[in-house]
Formats: structure tokens, sequence, C-alpha cells
């Protein structure tokens, strides 16, 4: 994993105004001595996590230290595999989602996940809007209507597709897709959404964008993001968690993180001298 020839980062420059503190907002979602095995190999060691609600939190740390898997956790898409095991808990509200008695329809009504390539279904703009919510409500076709537009709105996407709705989503730049996925988990009315590297594929533009639009959905959502690329951890988080092999090295206001880590491999980490 270290890097014998490492290159250093660009010093990251920090939008965040102020340190951010978490004693001003609830606890959203929580880990506690969550661990994750696929198969016999345990690719997460026992985490403890709190995640605020209505903040961006980052999860860092060089490929396969375990942050999407952590995500995949949060909403259980792992249950679909054999083989693969969680254990210890995830409280949602207090609740522990791992159980297998809470319902998987609501965990996914409440938690929403935007994947590193955009994957619209194969139908109209509306469609791909429109479906996941008939999947849990029945709603009129002017509230439908209503809905949908509601959701391009947030996801930044109206202005530019409401003379097109009926067009193919696959026809859509690869930034208006991403951001018609994300309109598509907010139409769900989630609690918290899951950002995977949504920017990973996307030009500068396209990425400043997402960004903005991840810093409005704060208001309205509880936000977990996988990032590679620290500058966007440091623009567009509250709080950042440092993962490294499994383990959480580091978590706190992204502006201590950055400036300030407690930790030599966070450091050598957000300096570049590794991953
Ligand atoms: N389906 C799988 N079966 C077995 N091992 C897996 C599987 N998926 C991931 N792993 C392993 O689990 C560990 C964590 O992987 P994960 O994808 O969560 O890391 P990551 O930090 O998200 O990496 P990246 O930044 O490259 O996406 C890695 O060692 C990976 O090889």
């Amino acid at each position: 994993m270290t890097d014998p020839n490492p290159s250093p980062r660009t010093p990251v420059s920090l939008a965040v105004p102020a340190t951010a503190d978490a004693s001003d907002t609830r606890v959203k979602l929580a880990a506690r001595e969550l661990a994750f095995h696929y198969g016999d190999f345990t690719a997460i060691k026992s985490i403890d996590l709190d995640i605020p609600e209505h903040r961006v939190t980052a999860l860092i740390g060089p490929s396969g230290c375990g942050k999407s898997t952590l995500l995949r956790i949060f909403n259980r898409i792992y249950s679909i595999y054999p083989g693969q095991r969680a254990t210890g808990r995830v409280l949602l509200d207090g609740e522990n989602v791992l159980d297998p008695k809470y319902p998987l329809n609501r965990l996914r009504s409440k938690i929403g996940m935007v994947f590193q390539k955009p994957v619209p279904f194969p139908m109209s703009i509306y469609d791909n809007v429109a479906y996941g919510i008939g999947h849990y409500e029945k709603l009129s076709r002017a509230d439908m209507d209503n809905r949908v537009e509601a959701a391009l709105r947030q996801g930044a996407l109206w202005d530019e597709v409401k003379d097109k709705l009926k067009n193919n989503a696959l026809g859509l730049s690869g930034g208006q897709q991403q951001r018609l996925c994300i309109a598509r988990a907010i139409a769900l009315r989630p609690e918290v959404m899951l950002f995977d590297e949504p920017t990973s594929a996307l030009d500068p533009i396209a990425t400043g964008k997402i960004e903005q639009l991840i810093a409005e959905l704060k208001q309205e959502f509880t936000i977990l993001i996988v990032t590679h690329n620290m500058q966007q951890a440091a623009r567009c988080s509250d709080f950042t968690a440092f993962m490294y092999l499994g383990e959480l090295i580091e978590h706190g206001a992204t502006d201590t993180i950055f400036t300030r880590p407690a930790k030599q491999q966070t450091e050598d980490y957000i300096t570049g001298r590794f991953g």
C-alpha cells in the first residue's frame, strides 16, 4: 500500500469556514463495534463512528481501506451476497438497522445511495425519477409531476431538462446523468444520503456542480461521501473520517483533520506520503 515514490499532493486549501462542531447537532447514524467479512477476509475491523445530522462527513483513505464496504453496510446492500457478513451495530436514530427484523424496504427509503458511475435506467428522464417513488407510494398524476419536478430542482437539473422530460435519460451528459441519479435518490425523501465517489467520472465543471449540490443538500439530509480527492473532502465536508486497512484511524472536524491531524498516518496520507 505504501508508495515507494511518493508525489506530494497539492496543499489542501480549506473552504470550511470554521471548525465544525458536532455538539450543535445530534447523531443521525452511528457504527458500534462494526466489523465486516468477505468470507474469511475481514475488511472492516470493529469501527465506532458517529455521523452528525445535517452535516457532510467525508470518508477518506487509500484504496482498499474499506470505505465503499462501510457505505455498503449502512444500507445493507451486502445482504444479497452469500458469504458477506457484518457484525456489530449500525444505529439509525438509535435503531439497529442490521437487525434482520429491521425491514429492508424501510431502510432503503431512509438511506439513499449514489454510486461512482451514474447508472440511469434506460427510460425517460421523468420515469427515472418517478419509477422508485411508485414502489413506495401511490400518487396522483399531478402529485407525481410535482414530486418529479421538486426532485429535479433539488438535483440542480430541472432547468436543463424541463423541456425534454420524455427524452431517454441515456442521452444526458455524464454530469447530468449523475445529477439525475441524485434527483432519483432525493425523490424517495431519504434521511441519509451516501455518495460513493460521485464525481470520479466527471470533469471539473460537472464536479463543481455536484459539490455545490451536496453543500445545499445537507440542509435537508445527512450526507456521507467517499472520496479520493482531498480537495473535495476539504471543500464540501464538515467532518472527515480517515480509514486505513479496515480501521478508523481518526475522525473529526475537517479543518482539524487537514491542518492538525492527531495521528501520523493521517498526516502521511493527506500530505501524499502514501496512498
Ligand atoms: N466482493 C469482495 N470479495 C472479497 N474481498 C472484497 C470484496 N470487495 C472488496 N473486498 C476487499 O475488501 C477491502 C475493502 O474494499 P473496499 O472496496 O471497501 O475499499 P475502498 O477503500 O472503497 O477502496 P477504493 O478506494 O479502491 O474503492 C479490500 O481489501 C478489497 O479487496
